[in-house]
This record gives C-alpha cells, sequence and structure tokens, in this order.
C-alpha cells in the first residue's frame, strides 16, 4: 500500500518544465528536500513526490515552454476522499500562474475506497428494460413558480410521449408548491399510470438539495417515498457530499450529477480543471450513475475532443468502477439525434428541455419526435426516412433542422 502513488498530469508553463515537476513535487508534498538534514530526508522519504515526466508542447513568445508534467504522488499523504486529494495535488498550486490540472491515475487500492456508480449504465438499463438503445430524458421546462397541478400535467405530458426520465430542473429548489416528497409521490402515480398506457415506465429524477448535513437523512425519506432517482448539483456541494450519498446502502437509487458550477473550473485554457477530469472521472470516481455535461452541438457548447474524452472517461474500464451514463446536454433537439448517436454512440442518454417543450404539438409531440429519431438511428435508417412515418419527427426537423 505504501508503495502506492496516485499520476497526475498538470498543463503548465516553465522555463524548464522538467525544474517545475520537480519543484511541484517537492513543494506540493514536504516542503523542501535539498535542505533538509539526511536523518530528516529518510524520515519523510515515503511522503515526497516525485517527477515523472515533462511533455514539451510548444515553444512560447517568452521563451518558455508550455507542455504537460507529470507527479507522482503516495497515496498514504492523503485521507481516502476527494477533498484531501484535490487540496493535496492542486490545492495552492491551483493559484500559482498558469497551471491546469488534466488527469489522475489513481491506483486500484485507492480507489477502492471510493463507492462508483451504485447502478451505472448497465444498471439503470436493468431497471428500464432498454437495452440496445440510447436512453432519452426530458427536463422539465419549467418548475419554479408553478401551481403543483401544472407539474403533474407536464410530468404526463413527457411520460406518455415515451421518455425513460423525467428530471427536474436544476434550479428547481423553492418547491414550496409543490414539496419534494409529495412530488416524489404524486409523479410516481403518473409514472404507473402512464406505464399502464404505453407499457414504458418512467424513472422521475427528482432534484435533491439543502443543507449539506441533511442530504442523506433526505435522500433516505425520499427512496422510501419510492424516488427512482436523484438529481444532484455536484460541484455546488462538492464531490465528497456525491462520495457520501453514493456509499450509503440506504440510498439505492441512481445518482444524477449535474454540471452547474462546472464552468468556474474548465473554460480557461491555463487554469482550472480539465473537463474530462472533473466531469469525467472524478463525478464517477465519486459516484455519479448519470453526469450530464455541455454537447459540442448546443448553445452552451463544450469543444468536441474534450466531451468525447469525458464520455470515455465515464465509460473505459476503471479497475472495476461501474461506467457512468454520459448525457451531452443543452440544445438537443432530435434533428442532433444522428450526429449524437455517431458521436457518442448507444451507451448515452439524449438529453433534452427545450427541444421537447418547444415542439409545435407539446411536449408528448415533442418526446414521441426523439423517440422516433433514436428507432431511426438505431436501426440504421436516416431522420428523413423515418420522419415519413412519424409526424410528430417531420414537424421537429421542420421547426430545427437536421443535423448541423
Ligand atoms: C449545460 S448541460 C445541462 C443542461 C441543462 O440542465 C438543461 O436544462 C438543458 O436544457 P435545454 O433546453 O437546452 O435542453
Amino acid at each position: 500500500m505504501s508503495e502506492q502513488r496516485i499520476l497526475v498530469t498538470y498543463l503548465t508553463q516553465a522555463k524548464d518544465l522538467n525544474k517545475k515537476a520537480q519543484a511541484i513535487a517537492v513543494g506540493m508534498t514536504v516542503g523542501s528536500w535539498t535542505d533538509l538534514p539526511l536523518a530528516k530526508q529518510a524520515m519523510l522519504a515515503p511522503y515526497l513526490g516525485e517527477a515523472v515526466s515533462a511533455t514539451p508542447i510548444a515553444t512560447l513568445e517568452n521563451g518558455e515552454t508550455r507542455g504537460l508534467i507529470t507527479v507522482s504522488y503516495p497515496t498514504r499523504n492523503f485521507t481516502a476522499d476527494i477533498p484531501s486529494l484535490l487540496t493535496g495535488i492542486f490545492g495552492k498550486l491551483s493559484m500559482d500562474g498558469k497551471i491546469k490540472l488534466v488527469d489522475i491515475v489513481f491506483p486500484e487500492s485507492f480507489l477502492q475506497a471510493f463507492p462508483g456508480p451504485k447502478f451505472g449504465i448497465d444498471g439503470l438499463r436493468e431497471r428500464l428494460g432498454a437495452h440496445n438503445r440510447p436512453l432519452l430524458m426530458s427536463i422539465f421546462k419549467s418548475c419554479l413558480g408553478l401551481p403543483f397541478d401544472d407539474l403533474k400535467t407536464q410530468f404526463r405530458a413527457q411520460a406518455l410521449g415515451g421518455v425513460d426520465l423525467v428530471k427536474d430542473d436544476e434550479i428547481f429548489f423553492a418547491d414550496d408548491r409543490a414539496p419534494f416528497i409529495e412530488r416524489i409521490k404524486a409523479f410516481k402515480q403518473i409514472a404507473q399510470e402512464t406505464e399502464a398506457e404505453t407499457g414504458k415506465p418512467v424513472l422521475y429524477a427528482a432534484n435533491l438539495t439543502g443543507p449539506v448535513h441533511e442530504l442523506n437523512e433526505k435522500a433516505k425519506r425520499a427512496v422510501e417515498a419510492g424516488a427512482d432517482c436523484l438529481l444532484f448539483n455536484v460541484l455546488a456541494f462538492g464531490f465528497d457530499a456525491l462520495h457520501r450519498l453514493a456509499a450509503d446502502p440506504d440510498v439505492h437509487v441512481p445518482i444524477m450529477a449535474h454540471p452547474a458550477l462546472a464552468g468556474a473550473y474548465y473554460p480557461s485554457p491555463d487554469y482550472g480543471i480539465a473537463t474530462p477530469l472533473l466531469l469525467g472521472t472524478l463525478m464517477r470516481v465519486a459516484g455519479a450513475d448519470l453526469v450530464l455535461f455541455p454537447s459540442p452541438y448546443g448553445n452552451v457548447a463544450l469543444d468536441k475532443t474534450e466531451a468525447l474524452q469525458l464520455a470515455k472517461h465515464l465509460t473505459d474500464p476503471l479497475n472495476g468502477v461501474r461506467r457512468s451514463f454520459p448525457v451531452p446536454s443543452a440544445g438537443i433537439h432530435p434533428g442532433l439525434v444522428p450526429q449524437l448517436y455517431q458521436d457518442f454512440g448507444l451507451d448515452q442518454i439524449v438529453n433534452a428541455g427545450g427541444g421537447i417543450h418547444g415542439h409545435p404539438g407539446g411536449a408528448t409531440a415533442g418526446a414521441k419526435a426523439f423517440v422516433a429519431a433514436i428507432e431511426a438511428v438505431t436501426a440504421g435508417r436516416t431522420l428523413e426516412e423515418a420522419s415519413s412515418e412519424s409526424q410528430e419527427l417531420a414537424i421537429a426537423l421542420e421547426k430545427w433542422g437536421g443535423a448541423r
């Protein structure tokens, strides 16, 4: 165990990348090295970071080299939680000039302390009985301030269209008109009614929010009330809050991570935390079963290479940690389904708010248009072909067009 090391890669710039890697390896662990008496060096050696590699990318006008450096840290330096890890590898370093945290490779022994997703892609597919197609999710638009009956109507309309999941908006907190537990019970009832009509189950993801010390208790009450899934604004609370929910045996429902606040971390090329790590590896390790992130196509677009890498971090083999469902989101409409399928494949959730509720025929028609588009791409057909059999899809394509 003491020999196990965590590999951390940074994107940075310096006159000498090797020296910078060495300075980080020492500065982020034992503080100083060459000035230490030999006896102290022997005592601290097991805690010392090591510069592993430096890979130049470009020479800059100021003579510095921009590149990737990798530093290894002994696992013994950390407690088995993401707060200690992030503070230990990037805490004060994140404020020390141009440096971006881009990747972490965990040894198996360290990963074992983390829950990972309880359900993951396979567990969620099992629950829904949907195995050979991307899933479809719809977002309430809007939730805030609406009478409970309006929300029930919205839920029913989305469910009747054939979506697999309906999620709350992430900004739905002030729920005095439709309290959390009552919403869960009412939507469960409607889901049973729509399933009887359509033959399709639908899961409701309720927005879990509140003081951090009450979250697990609130989640348990939600599960007791019949919750199917919990939506969680992970970054506003911190990864450890997700970890504690995912590790709680009484919270046996999938957890859906929303990326709210992620824009405060990833967009700069020089600072912050790269999206594949932030919304990919860390979300998965901490226990998110589904992870929303900006798709490369919409109004809040993520760089395509990053989005694809993020999805891989959620789904590539990772020491037995279950795979999380990638949910590329924002600005998704039926015309984008072929592009989504080409880029993200079978194991994704097609997720739309405006692209469902904005359908001229209403939310049920909007969902049906997506169902027809997903059926078409998985059968190797074009949307144009499928639209001759689905009026809802034809109308959607007329409104939003095909894939860009
Ligand atoms: C930026 S990823 C999160 C997307 C999201 O929460 C959302 O509400 C997207 O709504 P849209 O109407 O663009 O489908």
